[in-house]
C-alpha cells in the first residue's frame, strides 16, 4: 500500500488491466459506440476503479481508469468519473458481493429498451440461456428485467433502481433508449450476465419481428 493513497495502487493496476482487456473486446464488438458505456470494478470496501468520462472505449489505457469512493467522489485525482458513476457505486455500497459493473449501448440493447419500455420490463421465459444468470437453475421460471425511463438525473434513476432492488433479485436492467447495466461477483460473471442479456434481448426482438 502506498502511504499517500487510501487504496492499494498495485491492485488498482491489476484491475485496470482486467477492465481494459474486457472493455476493448466489448468496444470492438460494437457495444460502446461514440464514447458511450462505462465500466467499473470493486477495489476494496470503500473504493471502485471506474472509467473516466467521455473516453473512447476501444482505445482505453491505464490513464482512462480512475478511483471513486462509494459516494461517487473522485479519489486522489482531478479526472472526471463517468457521468453514471452513481449507478455503479450504489451497487457496491448495497451488495458487498458485487465486484464488477458493466454498462453498454449495443444496438440490440438500445432497440429493446425502447420497445419494452411501455410495459416497464422485458420477460425472459423458456430460454435455456436464463441459466447463465447466477442462481438460475432452470429455463422454466419467468425472469422480468426492469426497464427504467431515461433521465440525466442520476439520483432519480438510482432511487428507482434501489426500489426495484428492494422488490426483486436482479443481475441487470435496461434504461429506455439508452442501454443495459449488468453486474456480477467478478468480471467473468458480469461478462456472462451482459452477454446473456444481449443474446436474450436479440431473441426477443427476433420473435417480435417474426410476429411470435
Ligand atoms: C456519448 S454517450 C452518453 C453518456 C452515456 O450514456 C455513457 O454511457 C457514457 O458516459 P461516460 O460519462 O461514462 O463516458
Ligand atoms: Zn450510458
Amino acid at each position: 500500500m502506498n502511504d499517500a493513497l487510501p487504496y492499494d495502487a498495485q491492485r488498482l493496476r491489476h484491475l485496470a488491466g482486467e477492465l481494459i482487456t474486457n472493455i476493448r473486446e466489448l468496444g470492438h464488438a460494437g457495444w460502446t459506440p461514440a464514447t458511450s458505456s462505462n465500466f467499473s470494478m470493486r477495489l476494496d470496501e470503500r473504493h471502485a476503479a471506474i472509467t473516466v468520462s467521455g473516453r473512447n472505449k476501444t482505445r482505453l489505457t491505464e490513464a482512462d481508469i480512475m478511483v471513486v469512493d462509494f459516494d461517487g467522489q473522485p479519489v486522489a485525482t482531478e479526472l472526471r468519473p463517468s457521468a453514471e458513476t452513481l449507478l455503479h457505486t450504489q451497487l457496491y455500497k448495497r451488495f458487498p458481493e458485487i465486484g464488477c459493473v458493466l454498462h453498454t449501448h449495443s444496438l440490440v440493447q438500445t432497440v429493446a429498451s425502447r420497445l419494452f419500455a411501455p410495459q416497464g420490463h422485458v420477460r425472459f421465459e423458456d430460454y435455456e440461456l436464463q441459466k447463465a444468470f447466477a442462481g438460475n437453475t432452470t429455463h422454466d421460471a419467468a425472469m422480468d428485467v426492469p426497464v427504467f425511463a431515461n433521465t440525466q438525473d442520476m439520483q432519480e434513476l438510482a432511487a428507482k433502481v434501489e426500489d426495484a432492488l428492494d422488490r426483486q433479485c436482479m443481475w441487470g436492467y435496461l434504461i429506455e433508449g439508452h442501454g443495459v447495466y449488468a453486474w456480477g461477483r467478478d468480471m467473468p460473471e458480469a461478462r456472462r450476465h451482459l452477454e446473456a442479456f444481449e443474446f436474450l434481448l436479440a431473441c426477443e426482438l427476433k420473435m417480435m419481428e417474426l410476429g411470435k
